[in-house]
Formats: C-alpha cells, structure tokens, sequence
C-alpha cells in the first residue's frame, strides 16, 4: 500500500501531476488535496479520474479533500500550491508570497504525515525547498524541490533532435538554480555513453542557445498558453516513480547540501541526487573551473534570498505570536 498526497491539486500543474501519478502501478491511493473552498472542484476532478481509471482498468483509491487529517499516513506528498509567475515575472519574483503557502503546508505536514517524503514544486522552487525543510523540520533527506531535473530533460532534448538520436541515448545534467543562474554540466553529457566533448560536432554545437532556450523555456511557455503543465507533470510522476519503486536513480533536484560539490554547501539547490525509497542523497561531485564559478554564482544568490525569506517568515511569525499573546500551533510558522 503506498500513499500519494497532492497538495494544490485543483491548480494546473498539481492536477496533472497527480493524474500522472495515478498510472503509476504502485500507487494504491492518491489524495487530491486542496484548499477549504475547493471541495466541488476537487470532487469534480476525482469523478473524471475515476471515468478514466475505467478505461485504463485502474484501481486506485482516490479520495478528493481539504481537511489536513487526509494527508495522513502518505508516504509521499507534493506541494504544488502557491501562485504561479505571470509574463514578464521571474520566478523569485513569487518568493515572499509563495514562502507563506509551503510554510503552513509544510507544517501541517509534519502534524499529519511525520514519515512522508515532502517534493516542492511551487516556485521558486530552491527557496522553497529551504522553506520547507525548515517549517517541517524533516532531516535533509526527506525533503526536497522538483529542481533542474525539468531543465536538464529540456536540454536533453534539444541535444537529442540535434543529433537525430533517441532522447534515451542522451544523458546530461544542469545544476544550480531553477532559473536564469543555471549551470549546465557538459563534462556530464553522454550521446549513446559517449563524451559529447569526444565528439567531433561538439565545437560548433550552440552550446549557449541551447541553454538560453532551457532558461527561456518556461516562460516561453506561459507566454504561450499561461502554464507549464505536461513537462513538470511528467517529471514529478517520474521522480515520485523512482522514490516509490525504490529505484537508486541519479536526477538532478533541489536537495539541501552540506559540501557535496567542490566543497559548496549549506544551501537548497539543483545538484545530482541518488533517489529511493528513504529519500534523496546528495552525491558528491568535483566540477571543472567554469562550471564551480557558475554555480558558486548560482548559490550565492538563492542562498540570500533564502536567508531573506526565511527571517521575513521568523519575524511574522515573531508578530504573530505578540498579537495573540498565547502560541496558536497552526499560526506559528517555525
Ligand atoms: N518547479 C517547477 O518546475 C514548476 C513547474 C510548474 C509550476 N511550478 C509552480 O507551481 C505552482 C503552481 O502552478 P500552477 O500552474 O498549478 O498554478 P495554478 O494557479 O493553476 O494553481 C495554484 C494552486 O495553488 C493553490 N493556491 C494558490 N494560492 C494559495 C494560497 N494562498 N493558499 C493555499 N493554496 C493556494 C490554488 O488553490 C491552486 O491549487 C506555481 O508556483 C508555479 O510557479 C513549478
Ligand atoms: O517557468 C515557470 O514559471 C514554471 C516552471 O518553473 C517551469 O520551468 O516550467
């Protein structure tokens, strides 16, 4: 029996996500979980999944809810709340308000599901990865972010259409940042287990508009149609795949290190992760020159706007308690 919770399931990419992660084969039961409010709208989407789990001969138990005792006893659960960025925005641009959504839900997480591995999605998603650790009070291992591993699939296929080969024959990583600080590894990049800096196409490879593409991605999209929803519903259901089929994948998220890459550390971010069934470990790497430079750059400034963040949700929480006078659980946010 495992459990999936997904919080913010009446949003776009919490939805599909969690339609995804219904055809995964070992999930016996799945909790669309939103906010009080939305239990018509949840409703509504759990029937529709239900027509569909009959087509696909399909037997989850699903339950459509806002009330936190649900999250019970989930051994994963998702937070995809939080608003997401319009035109023109950057996704850090989400952070103070976003910040106060996955503290809460972190929280009651943590009243509810204490053994639960928590993934983040809502962005931006390194901040809120710390957001998370830090109101759940989880150890590092069972909380982290959906991260570079969108970024690092996108650049997979553009390399991979370069060179007219399958995407499985392709494997790369970009770490850092969910966002303009990215850093993508080319001395990790394989076409068919070959180095690409083997290959004789790769000096004239447009290394640089491939990851300009990987950074505008997302907001190309949204441009374009208002959301990103299959690429990020797609990557969730793989990675929560991977947590529940125990299977010691090696993807890029955001994950709290210690020192892992060259010695950089005490930070949420996109680095490569072995992935089970009892969370995520960071690996160590050593990267070249270029590439520490960029993600010390990449580190530097989710690191202080972490640190903003956080003591901006400290001192609410610091007000909170002074209005009240008396300590209400669900108002404290540390
Ligand atoms: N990390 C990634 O790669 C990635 C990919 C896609 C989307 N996202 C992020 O996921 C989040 C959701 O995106 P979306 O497109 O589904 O947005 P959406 O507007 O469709 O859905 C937002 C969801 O959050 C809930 N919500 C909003 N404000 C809330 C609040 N104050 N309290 C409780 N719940 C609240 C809504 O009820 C809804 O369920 C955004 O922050 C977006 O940027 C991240
Ligand atoms: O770009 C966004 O705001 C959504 C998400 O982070 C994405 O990369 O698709």
């Amino acid at each position: 029996m495992t459990k999936v919770c997904i919080i913010g399931a009446s949003g776009k990419v919490g939805q599909f996500a969690a339609y995804a992660i219904s055809k995964i084969p070992f999930v016996s039961r799945l909790v669309l979980f939103g906010r009080e409010g939305n239990e018509n709208f949840l409703e509504g989407i759990k029937l529709d999944f239900i027509d569909s789990f009959s087509a696909l001969g399909r037997d989850v138990k699903l339950s459509a809810s806002t009330n936190p005792g649900d999250i019970e006893g989930s051994d994963v659960v998702i937070i995809t709340s939080g608003i997401p960025r319009s035109p023109g925005q950057d996704r850090l641009d989400l952070a103070k308000q976003n910040a106060r959504v996955v503290a809460y839900y972190s929280r009651l997480i943590a009243e509810y599901a204490p053994n639960a591995i928590i993934m983040v999605v809502s962005n931006p998603v390194d901040v809120m990865t710390a957001v998370a650790l830090e109101c759940s009070g989880f150890a590092p291992s069972r909380v982290f972010g959906l991260g570079t591993h969108l970024d690092s699939m996108r650049l997979k296929s553009y390399i991979a259409n370069h060179f007219s080969v399958h995407v499985s024959e392709v494997h790369t990583r970009i770490i850092g940042e969910h966002g303009e600080t990215m850093v993508p590894l080319w001395s990790a990049t394989t076409i068919g287990g070959i180095q690409i800096q083997n290959l004789p196409e790769f000096s004239s490879l447009p290394k640089d508009d491939f990851v300009e593409c990987v950074k505008v991605a997302g907001s190309e999209i949204i441009n374009k149609c208002g959301a990103t929803i299959y690429g990020p519903g797609e990557a969730i259901a793989t990675i929560v795949r991977t947590i529940l089929g125990n299977e010691d994948r090696i993807l890029s998220v955001s994950a709290y290190i210690r020192s892992e890459v060259n010695d950089i550390g005490d930070v949420c971010i996109g680095v490569p992760v072995r992935i089970n069934r009892k969370g995520v470990f960071p690996v160590p790497i050593r990267i070249n020159e270029e590439e520490v430079l960029g993600f010390q750059r990449s580190v530097d400034r989710i690191r202080s706007i972490t640190s903003e963040v956080l003591s901006d949700l400290k001192s609410e929480s610091a007000e909170l308690d002074k209005k009240n006078n008396v300590v209400h659980k669900n108002d404290l946010l540390f």
